[in-house]
């Protein structure tokens, strides 16, 4: 547990967070979604968080892009778009990660597709288990469950799959993500935000008894009812403390408050729910590890607002306080 005594963090010996920038977006068809990390560095994000007391280390020293481990080519498999190339970024990427929660540091990841939550829910559940043997809890932020299996998919885009993967869903081993070990159990997951699930998700998620908030929830109990709900439902038989990574889509906030993402789906989380569902997880000392995905540059005419609003949400998931 924390050593250091101002520290709020259960789960990480001192004011240090591991940045990885991911600059990938092999797990969907659009063009711009890799140049997220840099717009957020751009926006002086390391900065922000030093300013905050914190320690930041940068994988590698600079954005990742990960190409120099593309395979020469990469035929999709059935529908499925890119399995080989999207498999080993990842297992690249879980490295990474896991390598800052063993060095007792926080995990933030920017994205980059949300393909990339494979290698970063994968790499910090390896620590987790490793320094503190617990498994990991993990608060799924999104319009979409991202859950479809290989089987399910209607578009063959990976983003909309990791789940299935991290839950060992998938029948078989798939080419290129073979090396993946199921390290998330349903129990342990919780969504919040989902307005557009497909229909066979749909099934998935009652099948599987996953604990999920869809806006429909959020408009009848209201965001800190919602939050309560989710920290007591990931409290179950562990007296409230289990580490918990949160991995936040873009596209759960409306696309009037970030619309430079590129699935945006009406109807979703205001600035300020989205801001509090940070903030009160913050004040839980729980947090191991943010994915803050899907922030695409290239989409709309004021993408420095979804760049400024994904470096709020991750300053508030830090503690940045309004008082
Ligand atoms: N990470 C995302 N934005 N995912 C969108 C997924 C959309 C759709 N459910 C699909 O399987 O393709
Ligand atoms: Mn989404
Ligand atoms: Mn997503």
């Amino acid at each position: 547990m924390a050593v250091n005594g101002s520290s709020i963090w259960k789960y990480a010996d001192k004011n240090e967070i591991g940045v990885t920038c991911v600059a990938f977006s092999g797990g969907q068809p659009k063009e711009g979604v890799d140049l997220g990390p840099e717009y957020v560095l751009k926006a002086n994000l390391v900065e922000q968080l030093q300013d905050m007391k914190y320690n930041v280390v940068l994988t590698g020293g600079k954005v990742q892009h990960y190409k120099e481990f593309f395979p020469e080519s990469d035929e999709p498999v059935g529908i499925i778009k890119r399995p080989r190339t999207v498999g080993i970024v990842n297992k690249i990427l879980a490295d990474q990660v896991y390598e800052h929660i063993k060095e007792g540091r926080l995990a933030l990841q920017i994205g980059g597709d949300h393909s990339m939550a494979i290698g970063t829910i994968s790499g910090v559940a390896r620590g987790i288990k490793e320094r503190f043997q617990q498994d990991i809890k993990v608060i799924w932020v999104d319009a979409h469950a991202d859950i479809n299996t290989p089987e399910t998919t209607e578009t063959g885009n990976i983003h909309g799959m990791p789940v299935s993967f991290l839950m060992g869903l998938v029948k078989g081993k798939f080419e290129g993500l073979d090396w993946i070990e199921p390290c998330l159990k349903p129990e342990n997951l919780v969504y919040i935000g989902l307005r557009d699930v497909d229909k066979l998700e749909k099934q998935i998620l009652k099948e599987n008894k996953i604990k999920s908030f869809s806006m429909h929830e959020i408009d009848r109990y209201g965001i800190g009812q919602v939050l309560d709900m989710t920290i007591e439902h990931l409290s179950k038989g562990d007296r409230g403390e289990s580490p918990i990574h949160v991995s936040f889509d873009i596209d759960a906030l409306d696309p009037s408050v970030a619309g430079s993402t590129g699935t945006p789906v009406r109807g979703g989380l205001t600035f300020r729910e989205g801001h509090y569902l940070l903030e009160a997880l913050h004040s839980t000392g729980r947090l191991v590890a943010l994915d803050m995905v899907e922030l695409n540059p290239a989409i709309g005419d004021h993408c420095e607002d979804t760049i400024a609003i994904g470096c709020s949400l991750i300053r508030a998931t830090f503690g940045e306080s309004l008082l």
